[in-house]
């Protein structure tokens, strides 16, 4: 039997599809054209938050060889360590050799938590040596940016800094004037921004004040941490609504912690409140060392599968396959398994390729 050619189209096309009327041209083209995607900015910060609240000190090479790793991810921020008391916290003790040792990337900025003037002297002798060194042409310096970092409640600020939150922000106003004047650039951190570990629910209206505060000493942006990690998307998004009263969005960044399993459901919410920085940590490394029971920041690797598909993108340069290999990596150095639910499962997709069987 013959098939004519109406009929071949008519058996590859459906009729439906043939009667409808096509669209017009302008339409067809703008259908065609890719959608421009939202750019939002990871802030990697397991090396810090992540590593500062292991049981034992890791080891500086693993932590060198954690941030090399991460920049040959494609991540443009990675927190690299802090210059706090060794006293308090002796995890974040080889910060100086850590910054002194890693690769520093063009174009990537390797943030460290500085607490208090002492901090800020003890970076900036590494800056002096490092700019009197032969090396000094041949690749940056090893961090161009501080992190200072207060609380929305008085007891947490008390227990992680031995302070009040007025008397860390006397104490961090001209710490932030000082870097500002050396050329580095200036990040706030403030914690408890949901509930307080020692006090409860926190007034939102207080996270505002804080907020204000430190992009008045000159930070370029806020991180609101919720660093318990209670938070819901309903709480986060109300605690957001309050503090955009007065502060432009722009300024902010989310920084959740994952102990309830809502870290990526906060991480959207904030994201459609137009909130376009996002802290994450590679293989949901981590936790505060002075908020008892809480868990490590929301998964880089969860964060960036959740953004696949969407209106959103964390940049082009940016892998999900090196980073599940690394929060993988890690993990095993840490001598246990990733908690990154995407990196688990990703992981098990690229092995279940090389066997038969039912697939992910
Ligand atoms: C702020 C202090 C120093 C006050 O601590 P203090 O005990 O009141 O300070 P001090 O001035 O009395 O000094 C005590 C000793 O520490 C030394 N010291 C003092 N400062 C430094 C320094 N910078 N570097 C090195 N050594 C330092 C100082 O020299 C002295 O040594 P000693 O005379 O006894 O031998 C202390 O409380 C501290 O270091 N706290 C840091 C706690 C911390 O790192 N917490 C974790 C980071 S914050 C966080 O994780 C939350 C976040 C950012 O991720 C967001 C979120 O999730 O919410």
């Amino acid at each position: 039997m013959s098939v004519t050619s109406a009929s071949r189209t008519a058996l590859r096309y459906p009729l439906r599809r043939l009667l409808r009327p096509a669209a017009p041209r302008s339409a067809r083209m703008f259908a065609s054209a890719p959608q421009a995607k939202t750019l939002v900015k990871i802030m990697e910060v397991g090396p810090r938050d992540g590593l500062q609240n292991e049981k034992g000190v890791v080891p500086v090479d693993v932590k060198v060889e954690l941030i090399n790793r991460l920049g040959e991810a494609g991540l443009k921020h990675i927190e690299a360590g802090s210059f706090v008391s060794p006293k308090w916290v002796p995890q974040m003790g080889g910060t100086a050799e850590v910054i002194s040792q890693m690769e520093r990337l063009p174009g990537v900025h390797y943030p460290v938590l500085v607490p208090n003037q002492r901090g800020l002297d003890n970076l900036s002798s590494l800056l002096a040596e490092y700019a009197s060194s032969p090396s000094a042409a041949a690749q940056p310096p090893p961090t161009d940016e501080i992190a200072i970092f207060t609380a929305a409640t008085d007891a947490f600020c008390q227990a992680n800094t031995n302070t009040t939150v007025a008397g860390s922000l006397a104490r961090l106003a001209p710490v932030a004037r000082a870097a500002l004047a050396q050329g580095l650039r200036v990040r706030g951190y403030v914690s408890v921004v949901i509930t307080c570990p020692y006090s409860g629910q926190v007034d939102y209206g207080r996270v505002r004040e804080v907020a204000e505060a430190l992009l008045a000493m000159g930070c370029y942006e806020v991180s609101l941490g919720d660093t318990v990690g209670t938070g819901t998307p309903a709480a986060v998004s109300e605690m957001l609504r309050e503090v955009t009263k007065t502060v432009p969005v722009e300024k902010l960044a989310g920084h959740f912690h994952d102990t309830f399993g809502t870290g990526v459901a906060n991480v959207m919410a904030a994201l459609d409140l137009g909130v376009r920085t996002i802290d994450s940590s590679i293989g949901g490394l981590g936790g505060c060392p002075y908020s008892p029971g809480a868990t490590g920041n929301v998964a880089t690797e969860d964060v960036l599968y959740a953004l696949q598909g969407s209106q959103y993108t964390a940049g082009p340069g940016v892998s999900l396959d090196k980073l599940v290999e690394t929060g993988w990596w890690i993990s095993e150095q840490l001598g246990r398994e990733t908690v990154s639910r995407a990196g688990k499962a990703l992981r098990l997709k690229k092995l279940q390729e090389h066997a038969d069987g039912p697939k992910l």
